[in-house]
């Protein structure tokens, strides 16, 4: 079975759009535990465009009171700023089940690419290490076509987190670019796999597209969701729509 950790950016864009605190990000991760999601992931970024360090406290009291895995995202690379104490100080103090290492900048809209493992191995290895130590499992955002997967192993990492955005866009054309795509991240999952990682999923995963992904790329432990997940949710409810996806997961 493949967990399912619903990420909440996307409740504090909206809360954020407005000031004050409604949406309730707080409130929203429950109604995704209360329906069955396994986790709860956050990407915080340093421009506090969406989760901010207090949202990260909140949500990591949150999953620890439920006792689910708290996932947190995020760039080790950048800077300390105003309101932003850095990825690893707030692991230090949150300590979350599992850290996922971003290698994105402020000036990205989203997330776009995983590690050049060749480039950023020996920078990632003592944070790794770090993270180990306090106790965080340690999964880092890959892109399918890389082929340096024994690298993120020999730094330590427990996982990958395959970046599926291309798998999302190539799904959304059929034919045969989805066929490609699916062997392509079938690949890479065995690749890691064959390395020793774990395979977690994530970036604009859907309902449309996660099933073909999960039959074809084989013991994904873990998907992280939000951006189409809340925006389906708008139509249904968090209850119903998380709830589609475990059955998806569970397929
Ligand atoms: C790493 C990843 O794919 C997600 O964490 C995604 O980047 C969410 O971040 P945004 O919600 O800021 O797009
Ligand atoms: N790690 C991926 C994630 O948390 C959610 O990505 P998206 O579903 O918002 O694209």
């Amino acid at each position: 079975m493949t967990a399912l950790s619903v990420n909440v950016n996307k409740i504090a864009v909206l809360r954020n759009s407005r000031g004050g605190g409604e949406p309730d990000v707080v409130r929203a991760a429950i109604a995704c535990l209360d329906a069955g999601a396994h986790g709860i992931t956050v990407h915080p970024r340093p421009d506090a465009r969406h989760i901010r360090s207090d949202d990260v406290y909140a949500l990591s009291e949150l999953t620890r009171a439920r006792g689910v895995e708290y996932n947190l995202e995020g760039n080790p690379f950048a800077p300390p700023r105003d309101g932003y104490p850095g990825f690893l100080a707030l692991c230090e103090q949150v300590r979350p089940a599992q850290a996922t290492l971003v290698p994105d900048g402020d000036g990205q809209l989203t997330s776009d690419h995983g590690f050049d493992f060749a480039r950023d191995g020996e920078a990632l290895r003592p944070l790794v290490a770090a993270l180990k130590a306090l106790g965080c499992r340690v999964s880092l955002f890959a892109d399918a076509e890389s082929m340096h997967y024994d690298i993120a192993a020999a730094v330590g990492a427990d996982r990958i987190e395959l970046y599926t955005g291309p798998y999302a866009e190539s799904h959304a054309l059929g034919g045969a670019p989805l066929d490609a795509a699916l062997s392509r991240f079938r690949a890479a999952a065995q690749r890691a796999q064959a390395v020793g990682l774990g395979v977690n999923a994530g970036h604009d995963l859907s309902q449309d597209n996660l099933a073909a992904f999960l039959a074809t790329v084989p013991d994904v432990l873990e998907v992280s969701i939000g951006h189409a997940l809340i925006g389906e949710a708008l139509y249904d409810g968090l209850d119903r729509t998380v709830r589609r996806y475990l059955a998806l997961c569970q397929a």
